[in-house]
């Protein structure tokens, strides 16, 4: 007889592991579905192995700065081998942590691969599971262009198998997830070259944090090749060549690294045969309530298509259940003004609107932008300088937050506090309120204009 649930979930990552504690903690019946090691790919291939690189990273850098300090530090060596031994295990207790977690609020974790046979109705390892609700949590996979000699590529994903630190790398792609692996290798020693469909980095981005990093970048040695548009690659004796439409060569490289985006899990899922529709990159898409078209089937996270980001995915997940099964019928994920980090080098933090898209809101002086740029206290004893940057925007007679942009030592750390003023509906006189805290670069946000 087939097993019958309140509530099935399907995928073990950031959305799927919040939504099933949730539901169970309100007394719902949960069981989830997950073929890999708990966590998904925050834990296993993103967020959590990519933050541990980029903080040895910085301690790349810090030993770069250190004579300015009065080290001495000469004949530090770093081997990859044991920081990836270190990571992996760090990895793997995070897996445990998960499966503990799931056993302690009482969800059953089946593993395997889910696949719709009917609505309300998955096979699982060839049993059959059924449940009154059933949520889709796969998640994404990295995107492989289209092109001859694409498979000589890695992903951010084989970028984690690393076993040895590459000596030259090709990243093709420009957003979150190229910049941050560029700066970590780059900071590592590898000699890193961005090929660039467009001039710039990071696309959806204010222009002043955009055009900050990849300055910063040149100037600590990343190459940038734009205006590329890829056409092959090719396996040579002496590396990896690439090509353009164009005709021009470059190479030869190491590693070619593709962060040309990611596509939604959902080729093998079957949701044809249930009727929910699927859009670009294969995402879900889902109402405000993360609904699909299909009752009593809903999505979260990366799935979705809309901010794929691990805090949107567990709150997402966590508001569903809470509507399904914690009597708040409202309940639902609000997607505005949601803070996020980019680990580059230097760091980006931003919440809210950029320029470009206040101007199209409120019109070309119809808002106000406050900015100032300053060299961080820290570099004062060091060649090596690395400029900050702040851009706050604000509207109306009251000067309302709207967006606010940080690139610089300690964004990563900065932006968290100042999201909530922006989300509390604050303004630049609250910042203004507040007593800076010296001597920091936080202080200079609340100084700017
Ligand atoms: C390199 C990298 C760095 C990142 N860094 C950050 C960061 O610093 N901060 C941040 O907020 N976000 C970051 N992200 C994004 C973040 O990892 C995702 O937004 C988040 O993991 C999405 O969670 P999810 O639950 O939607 O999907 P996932 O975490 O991808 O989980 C989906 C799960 O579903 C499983 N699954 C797939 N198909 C099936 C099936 N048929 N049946 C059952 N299970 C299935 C998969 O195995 C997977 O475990 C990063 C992503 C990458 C790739
Ligand atoms: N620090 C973080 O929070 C963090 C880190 C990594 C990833 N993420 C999340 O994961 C998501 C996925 O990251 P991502 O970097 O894969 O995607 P992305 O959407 O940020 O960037 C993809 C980039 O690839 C470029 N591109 C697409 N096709 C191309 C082609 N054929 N040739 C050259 N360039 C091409 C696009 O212009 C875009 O800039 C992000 O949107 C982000 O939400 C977050």
């Amino acid at each position: 007889m087939a097993q019958h649930y309140d509530f099935l979930v399907l995928g073990g990552g950031s959305g799927g592991l919040a939504a099933a504690k949730q539901a169970s903690a309100h007394g719902a019946r949960t069981a989830l579905v997950e073929p890999n090691p708990l966590g998904g790919t925050c834990v296993n291939v993103g967020c959590v192995p990519k933050k541990v690189m980029w903080n040895a990273a910085e301690i790349a850098e810090s030993l770069e700065d250190a004579p300015g300090y009065g080290f001495g530090v000469e004949g530090t060596s770093f081997d990859w081998g044991s920081l990836r031994a270190a990571r992996a295990a760090y990895v793997e207790r995070l897996n445990g942590i998960h499966r503990r977690n799931l056993e302690v609020a009482e969800v059953e974790h089946i593993q395997g691969k889910g696949r719709f046979l009917e609505p309300g109705k998955v096979a699982v390892n060839g049993d059959t599971v059924t449940a009154d609700h059933i949520l889709i949590a796969t998640g994404g996979r990295p995107r492989i262009p289209d092109i001859p000699g694409a498979e000589h590529g890695i992903t951010s994903d084989g970028f984690f198998e690393l076993t040895e630190q590459p000596g030259r790398v090709a990243i093709i792609g420009s957003g979150y997830i190229a910049v941050e692996l560029a700066g970590v290798l780059n900071a590592l020693g590898t000699e890193v070259t961005m090929l660039l469909r467009r001039e710039h980095l990071l696309g959806s981005f204010d222009s002043l944090v955009r055009e900050s990093l990849m300055d910063a970048m040149s100037t600590a040695g990343v190459n940038f090749l734009t205006g590329v548009h890829m056409d092959s690659v090719e396996r040579t004796a002496g590396g990896y060549l690439l090509s353009s439409q164009d005709g021009q060569q470059s190479g030869a490289f190491d590693q070619v690294i593709w962060a040309v985006g990611r596509e939604a899990s959902t080729a093998d899922l079957g949701l044809e045969t249930v009727g929910v529709e699927t859009g670009p990159e294969g995402i879900v898409p889902v109402d405000a309530l993360q609904n699909t078209n299909v009752s009593g089937i809903y999505a979260v996270g990366d799935v979705t298509g809309r901010t794929p980001l691990t805090p949107v995915a567990i709150a997402a997940g966590r508001r569903l259940a809470d509507r399904l099964f914690g009597g708040r019928p409202e309940a639902r994920m609000d997607y505005e003004d949601v803070p996020s980090v980019v680990f580059s080098h230097p760091p980006i933090g931003t919440v809210g609107l950029t320029e470009e898209e206040v101007e199209e809101r409120y019109g070309q002086g119809g808002y106000q932008c406050h900015t100032t740029t300053f060299k961080d206290m820290y570099y004062a004893p060091l060649e090596r300088k690395v400029p900050s940057a702040m851009k706050v925007l604000t509207v109306g007679p009251h000067e309302k937050l709207v967006g606010i942009h940080v690139i610089g030592r300690g964004a990563d750390e900065m932006i968290q506090g100042f999201a909530v003023a922006l989300k509390a509906g604050g303004t630049l006189q609250d910042l203004r309120n507040t007593v800076p805290i010296h001597p920091t670069a936080s202080e200079e946000l609340v100084l700017i204009g």
